[in-house]
């Protein structure tokens, strides 16, 4: 197989991958983190990756979806996580220190602050110095990810609240949040059309394994000694890897209000691949 396919460097897309190469898939795999992959997908270097929801929502023309598979959570997802010890409602104007690896959760958190919190300015930059650094100082971080989980599990309180976003949103919204969504570049699509049906079967293949046995599944990724087996399963199960109608509806929402605030020129459209009807 000749595909190109993106892999989120993150604990949360390891089900996708871990049995992805067993179930068959024999295309090169890139690691990098999602403002990276979301780069080479608009470049057309990458055929094919799980990334941000914001890039597809941002470069939707260019773009289809794979069905049935997203990054998602109901309610909190762990791994995205605003630290402030500002209450959020006071956040207006003052400096917040962005992860440079994020589309989607940036974009998320400003849409927080400005749809429920009534913030109207927000000052953010991404920090040259690691945003850890930041934290460290008090100051209102976002981080995403590994990052993201291993502050929340290592970082004190006097540092300031941890906001969970998928949380946030679940509380004000009672939908399910989307972060990243399996990207297909539209060119890929035209020349590797019967390859995406495959892909499909493969990644199934490797989620539903990936569920049968999550211990197992903790036991094959490298130690970190600030996680253990028993969180790492608890955080597998607190994400959702599905897009159902109900994923589809939060995934809507977040689109429209990325329109109203003048994030995306206009709104996109959702178009998936067909896998079904491709022979
Ligand atoms: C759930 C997460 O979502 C990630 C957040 C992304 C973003 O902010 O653009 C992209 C891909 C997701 O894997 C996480 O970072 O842990």
């Amino acid at each position: 197989m000749q595909m190109k396919l993106g892999h989120i460097d993150y604990l949360n897309c390891v089900p996708f991958f871990q049995y992805l190469q067993q179930a068959g898939f024999d295309g090169t795999i890139v690691k990098d983190v999602p403002a990276q992959l979301n780069a080479m997908l608009a470049q057309g270097t990458l055929d094919v990756s799980p990334s941000s929801s914001f890039e597809y929502g941002r470069n939707f023309h260019d773009y289809v979806l794979l069905p049935n598979y997203s990054i998602s959570a109901f309610d909190e997802v762990q791994s995205v996580l605003f630290f402030s010890s500002t209450p959020l409602e006071e956040l207006d104007g003052q400096k917040i220190y962005l992860t440079g690896e994020s589309a989607t959760s940036v974009h998320l958190l400003y849409v927080i602050l400005k749809e429920f919190y009534g913030c109207q300015t927000i000052d953010s930059c991404v920090p040259e110095q690691p945003a850890e650094n930041y934290l460290n100082k008090g100051k209102p971080v976002l981080l995403i990810g590994d990052r993201a989980l291993k502050a929340s599990l290592t970082v004190g309180p006097e540092k300031g609240r941890q906001y969970d976003l998928a949380q946030l949103w679940h509380q004000h919204t009672g939908l399910p949040f989307v972060f990243a969504l399996w990207i297909v570049h539209r060119h890929a699509y035209q020349r590797l059309t019967n390859e995406f049906v495959l892909l499909q079967k493969q990644l199934q293949y490797s989620i539903n394994k990936a569920f049968q046995n999550l211990y197992a599944l903790a036991e094959a990724v490298a130690d970190r000694p600030w996680m253990s087996r028993k969180q790492l399963v608890d955080y597998w199960n607190c994400m959702s890897y599905d897009l159902d109608v109900v994923h589809v509806k939060g995934l809507t929402l977040f689109f429209e209000l990325c329109t109203k605030y003048g994030y995306f020129t206009e709104m996109p459209e959702l178009t998936f691949v067909d896998v079904a009807n491709i022979s």
